[in-house]
């Protein structure tokens, strides 16, 4: 109330028309809401008398038939002051008054529920009487959509027993969201896992929708048929068959129900939706927020009092408490994954081959998990596919690309002259691989440079090379105007007959250098003012490779130029990098004119042929 005497106090104003129509449209995502509000509120009630009454009755009744839909409980129900207190003031709540430690028994809390109901019917009339005094008469509140309502006091008759009544007449083109099928297919949705029981009634049938307690709550004869069970019910409302199952009973974060392993990889982007309940009543199935981002491999379902909704109760208000579940969830998610590398090893490989991902994102936050998994998780090397641990126990110096193309350059060679690698080009690898020396003490990681792969390439006789430095100087030569240097080695294998090295410095700055040359003067000037003495690429050429030898030998200097640019061009198809345009021409001039010299030999030898 205001204080100040010259002014006059006035209340606000509801127009229940606009109010509506802001909940439909902003708050909730379909009118489909409307039996959750109905089944909350009648559970609430059953709930509220059980506390003053636990032997009270708890069946809950939906009937439909053709003037709309009517739903009974045998609740706490109201008083004719309550019915002014709590049904026809917006936002007031019975539920909220109430002590804190009573108030985590209810599902409502808002005081808004019932206006969902208004989004689908255009009156709402509520019989009830009270529980709480049996000499307090029966009431009938009846509420339009128009925002006008009517309270009237029930004769003695009316209403022998407490409880309430809720009656909706259909909107005009609402119809469809009372039909029997509808109506049951929401309450099941919506309600199956509620602490009692719930019948829906329509064309002479009567359904029950609830199936409590949930499937985790039950007695099971052996942990086999525990687990078959709750197989089942992941299969049964998620959809999928799951890799495996991981139950929750996180009694400190309250909260019950199972993760269930996906069969398959899942985008880690697109994940964590799951099916969370309030005290049974479904919130969403596509609640985010509830584990941690990492473990994208499972869907849980789960039954919780401690969270809480946001207004629309489609999702979860982030607050402390959510973020100690989805880190007691996260424990337990991680209990699973260990306990599996402990014991069931065949289970885990399973697992693996479809989650590798996961497990690496999560392991580099992890380092116990990594620790335990280093012996599970396979990584593209030099020794093939193998397991980190592995590969550490042979080479005590781990070296690592950082992209894949890299690794395709060099993996040959490094491992023929005995140098291990590991691809770290994959996602969270070699974040993973710098980890390494952290959990296996002795290890040291580098990363593999092109100078670690040539200072390994043995280097060639003075003698030897004095013999080809024809060959080499028309190499250089030809090569330097591409930004590449020419060196001779012996290595293996000796059918590769060169190598192209390069390092990502060398390619930016042959990027620089080519964008300068078509750049305007002041572009040229200040990408000029970049130039760095970063290596260039190099062109290493195998003195073991017959196919060298046997190019050294050529006398003609133009068929010369064409072969080195032919042994260029194959080193640099063979580092599956993509072609600048000037390399794509010069293979193409080098094969032209191999092919021309070829054809040339052919027609020659086939004239000597004839004249013989
Ligand atoms: N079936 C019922 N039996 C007894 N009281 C009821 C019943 N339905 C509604 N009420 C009373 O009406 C009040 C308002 O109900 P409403 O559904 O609008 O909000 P709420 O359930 O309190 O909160 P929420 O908005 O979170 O659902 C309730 O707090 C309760 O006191």
């Amino acid at each position: 109330m205001l204080d100040d005497k010259s002014a006059k106090s006035h209340s606000f104003q509801v127009d229940l028309r606009g109010l509506v129509d802001l909940l439909s449209h902003h708050l909730y995502s379909s009118p489909r809401v409307y039996v959750r509000e109905l089944l909350q509120n009648a559970v609430d009630a059953v709930t509220a008398r059980r506390r003053i009454d636990p032997s009270a009755p708890t069946a809950i009744r939906i009937v439909v038939d053709q003037a709309g839909l009517r739903i009974d409980d045998p609740g706490i129900g109201l008083t004719e002051a309550d019915v002014h207190r709590f049904l026809a003031t917006i936002g007031r709540s019975s539920k909220r008054d109430d002590l804190e430690g009573a108030r985590r028994e209810f599902l409502g809390q808002f005081g808004i529920g019932l206006l969902a109901c208004f989004t689908v019917a255009e009156r709402i009339q509520v019989l009830t009487r009270s529980a709480t005094d049996p000499e307090e008469p029966g009431v009938e509140w009846l509420a339009a959509s128009d925002g006008t309502y009517s309270v009237r006091r029930l004769e003695p008759g009316e209403r022998a027993e407490p409880g309430t009544t809720v009656r909706l007449t259909p909107r005009a083109g609402a119809g469809r969201w009372f039909a029997p099928d509808l109506v049951s297919g929401l309450a099941r949705d919506f309600g199956s896992l509620l602490p009692y029981e719930v019948t829906v009634e329509a064309d002479g049938r009567t359904t029950r929708t609830t199936d409590s307690p949930p499937v985790w709550d039950r007695a099971y004869s052996s942990a086999a048929a525990r687990r078959s069970a709750l197989m089942e019910y992941g299969e049964r409302v998620l959809g999928f068959t799951a890799l495996d199952v991981i139950e929750f009973d996180v009694e400190l974060a309250g909260v019950r129900g199972a993760a269930y392993v996906l069969p398959q990889a899942a985008n880690p982007a697109g994940s964590g939706r799951h099916r969370v309940y309030l005290k049974g009543m479904l919130l969403s199935d596509v609640t985010t927020g509830l584990l941690p981002d990492w473990a994208f491999f499972v869907r849980c379902v789960i039954d919780t009092d401690t969270l809480r909704p946001t207004a629309s109760r489609e999702g979860l208000y982030e607050d402390e408490t959510l973020a100690a579940v989805r880190e007691a969830l996260g424990v337990r998610v991680r209990d699973w994954l260990t306990g599996l590398a402990a014991q069931e090893p065949g289970r885990l490989a399973a697992f693996l081959s479809v989650h590798s991902l996961g497990v690496k994102a999560l392991a580099r936050h992890d380092k116990d998990l990594f620790r335990i998994m280093l012996p599970y998780l396979a990584f593209e090397t030099t020794d093939g596919r193998v397991t980190l641990a592995e590969f550490a126990r042979k080479h005590p110096v781990v070296r690592v690309t950082s992209t894949v193309e890299e690794f395709r350059q060099i993996a040959t060679i490094a491992s023929a002259q005995g140098i291990g690698v590991v691809n770290g080009g994959y996602t969270y690898e070699s974040e993973l691989v710098s980890l390494l020396p952290e959990v296996v003490p002795g290890v040291t990681v580098e990363e593999l440079g092109t100078d670690v792969v040539t200072a390994a390439l043995d280097p060639v006789e003075g003698a030897a090379e004095l013999a080809m430095a024809g060959f080499l100087a028309t190499a250089r030569s030809t090569l330097d105007p591409l930004g590449c240097d020419v060196i001779l080695r012996a290595f293996f294998p000796a059918s590769v007959s060169a190598l192209h090295l390069d390092t990502r410095e060398a390619r930016n700055e042959r990027t620089r250098e080519e964008t300068a040359a078509e750049a305007d003067d002041l572009w040229a000037e200040i990408l000029g003012a970049l130039k760095s003495a970063e290596p260039r690429a190099q062109l290493v050429l195998n003195h073991r490779s017959p196919v060298v030898r046997r190019l050294a030998a050529i006398r003609d200097p133009a068929l010369l130029v064409s072969a080195v640019e032919a042994l260029y061009g194959q080193a640099l198809l063979m580092t599956h990098r993509p072609l600048r345009p000037v390399d794509t021409a010069l293979l193409n001039r080098a094969f032209d004119e191999l092919l021309g010299w070829a054809s040339q030999n052919v027609t020659e030898l086939a004239e000597e042929d004839g004249q013989a």
